[in-house]
């Protein structure tokens, strides 16, 4: 027999929650709780319908649209699909894009030189070069070359230096990380003074994190490769965010019941039922976390739409600044 009832789940404070009542409570079916599911794809919706309707705004006050510049170096197929999907987002929210695409063999000289032109182009107000880089070019010197005040991955190490240092503000905080955060705002789960554990200590994933949640105020561990008793350290947390790209690898005996777990993987795993010969799944196993945890994150469906809305977010941002709009 099926029972199916929705409880409370006390651990988290949802008072102030916006969000409608089914998404606020763990979900209990035959005396089995499961964590509430934290949907980025439909908060990532309401962010870009937000974006929406200031882009359309600022075009009909002062006429300007913001645009993003996407350089795509080689021909990596999971990067074809993100600029894929990043330029159907610009799309829907009135955002120009302007995208590059340049073979696997083409020089380091040349990106350098389309993040040159994107500087001084005054209708780009967002530059982003698609990771990872061909391995005979130097990251290092591309992304340092993206003029900071248009840096919307958040990539350059000013923006990281000042996201690092108290008292100082980033131009832009890097987006999957920031959307991270996001969710846990949208969902009114409280970070200051909590417990955090970041798996992961990626430039562009983990460690961004981990600097965002301790200006939250939170207390930040970093779990990495060669941490000793990762298990251990994990189970103290709070709020999880994994990022390693290692499926399934935090297991349901590694998280604290009641803990809300952001899962940041998106990992391909064959599977011959599904269509496309695989299915994606996360860093976490949802299979067992989801009946420890409070929340959590699914994959696909969590973390991933959001960083695309952050970067729009970002985008819009920085249209704003340049032009001195509020
Ligand atoms: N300079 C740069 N900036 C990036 O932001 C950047 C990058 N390089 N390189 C690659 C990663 C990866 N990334 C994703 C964005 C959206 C989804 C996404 O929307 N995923 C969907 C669906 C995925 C699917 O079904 O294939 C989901 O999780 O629901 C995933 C991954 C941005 N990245």
């Amino acid at each position: 027999m099926l029972s199916f009832s929705i409880v409370p789940y006390c651990s988290i404070d949802f008072i102030h929650c916006n969000l409608s009542k089914v998404d606020v409570y763990a979900i209990q079916v035959d005396n089995e709780t499961f964590a509430k599911v934290i949907d980025g794809k439909r908060v990532a919706k309401d962010i870009r319908e937000e974006i929406a309707v200031e882009i359309s705004k600022m075009k009909e006050e002062v006429g300007i649209v913001p645009g993003l510049a996407v350089i795509l170096v080689g021909d990596r197929k999971d990067s074809a699909t993100y600029v894929r999907n990043k330029k159907k987002a610009c799309d829907s929210v009135g955002i120009n894009s302007f995208e590059v695409r340049l073979a696997e063999d083409s020089t380091e000289e040349e990106v350098l030189n389309h993040i040159s032109k994107f500087n001084d182009d005054p209708s780009v107000h967002g530059i982003l070069v698609q990771l990872p880089l061909p391995s005979h070019m130097n990251e290092q010197n591309v992304l340092n070359a993206v003029c900071i005040e248009k840096d919307v991955d958040g990539f350059h190490p000013l923006n990281i230096g000042r996201l690092a240092m108290r008292g100082r503000e980033p131009l832009f905080v890097p987006c999957t990380p920031k959307g991270c955060i996001e969710l846990l705002h949208r969902y009114d789960i409280p970070i200051k003074g909590k417990r955090a554990v970041v798996i992961g200590r990626s430039n562009i994933v983990g460690m961004p994190a981990a600097l965002l949640l301790q200006r939250e105020d939170a207390t930040v561990s970093i779990v990495h490769s060669r941490t000793k008793n990762p298990e251990e350290i994990t189970r103290q947390a709070d709020i999880i965010i994994a990022a390693v790209g290692q499926p399934n690898m935090v297991r349901g005996s590694w998280v604290k019941p009641g803990a809300v777990l952001i899962d940041v993987g998106i990992n391909p795993v064959e599977d011959p039922e599904s269509a496309r010969g695989y299915r994606l799944v996360g860093d976490i196993c949802y299979e067992e976390a989801s009946k420890v945890a409070s929340a959590i994150t699914p994959v696909p469906g969590g973390v991933g739409p959001m960083t695309i809305a952050m970067l729009l977010s970002n985008t819009l941002l920085s249209a704003k600044r340049i032009h001195n709009l509020r």
